[in-house]
């Protein structure tokens, strides 16, 4: 449904996206992390043709993102990640406007998103919190019933109760058959409602995580005051990582932990921990905490 070939986008000699390889397929909901300056708002305006790629081509739908704009623009409901709207209009107003110029809007819809969200849609967008200007910004993006949904994090500026609910209607919107491509700096959102995770770095797609596979992923640590006898060849494929540190060890595996756990406490271990991986571990392999760079 979306595709990207090689797209990359220079700022004068600055590489900003560089060559992204990127495929989500019908139906999927991808999720998009990476620190700030990662390149995720630049590739999602190369999407929806706001920017002109320095190489490299996008697709979404079989359309060209550059050359096909008006309509990949039917096909898809963006959220940008600064939600500008028209301080003079109101609330409902500005819900009309975009409901009526979507091909897929539909004003009644606007109106249900917002009320779900609790925004008051009577008060002029000049006096709204960023927060409610967000909502707006929700309720135009989450009311059409295009097939594709591009959101630059969508949860940015709400309350803990909101962001809950937004990233609930998102879900129901990936669940209704609805293509989705979300970043976000919350991993726990993307861990909640997404079928995979890219992890962008300087502009690079540095890894494509399925996070089925990840629920499966397991890491048992443990203290060893010897070095770790070879792996029995039954659980081996199931060992994805072994590593140790002088007393510390660390295995990495995947699927049935229960024959893994025999073998390492029949050695002479203390301190055993066995923990589900999580997102955040894979996203540390790449971006590991600042206190620890700082270490
Ligand atoms: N118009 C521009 N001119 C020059 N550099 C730019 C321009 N727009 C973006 N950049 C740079 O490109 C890089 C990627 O920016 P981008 O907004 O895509 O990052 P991001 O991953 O969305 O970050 P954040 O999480 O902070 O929103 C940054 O270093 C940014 O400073």
């Amino acid at each position: 449904m979306l595709k990207t070939h090689n797209l990359t986008k220079r700022y004068g000699s600055f590489l900003a996206l560089d060559h992204a390889q990127i495929v989500v397929a019908e139906g999927e909901c991808c999720g998009v992390l990476g620190p700030n300056g990662a390149g995720k708002s630049t590739l999602f305006r190369l999407l929806m043709g706001f920017l002109q790629p320095t190489d490299g081509t996008a697709h979404i739908g079989g359309k060209d993102c550059q050359r096909e704009k008006t309509e990949v623009h039917s096909l898809v409901s963006y959220l940008p990640g600064d939600v500008r709207l028209f301080d003079e209009m109101k609330g409902k107003q500005v819900l009309e406007f975009f409901a009526d110029i979507h091909p897929r809007g539909n004003r009644e819809r606007s109106f249900a998103t917002a009320k779900r969200l609790d925004l008051d849609i009577s008060r002029r967008v000049g006096y709204m919190s960023t927060g409610m200007r967000q909502k707006l910004g929700l309720s135009i993006a989450l009311a059409t019933d295009a097939p594709v949904l591009i959101m630059d994090e969508p949860t940015t500026s709400l309350d803990p109760n909101v962001r809950g609910e937004v990233i609930r209607m998102i879900g129901e919107a990936h669940k209704s058959g609805r293509t989705v491509l979300i970043c976000s700096h919350v991993l726990s959102e993307i861990e909640d409602i997404c079928d995979r995770a890219i992890i962008m770095r300087q502009g690079k797609v540095v890894h494509d995580q399925c996070l089925q596979d990840l629920a499966r992923r397991h890491s048992v640590v443990f203290e060893l005051n010897q070095s770790l006898p070879r792996i029995p060849d039954e659980i081996r494929p199931r060992v994805l990582a072994a590593r140790q540190t002088d007393t510390s060890v660390r295995l990495e595996t995947e699927g049935e932990l229960r024959d893994v756990m025999a073998w390492v406490t029949q050695l002479p271990i203390t301190n055993l921990k066995a923990n589900r991986m999580g997102l955040r571990e894979v996203y540390d392999r790449f971006h590991a905490p600042v206190s620890e760079h700082a270490a």
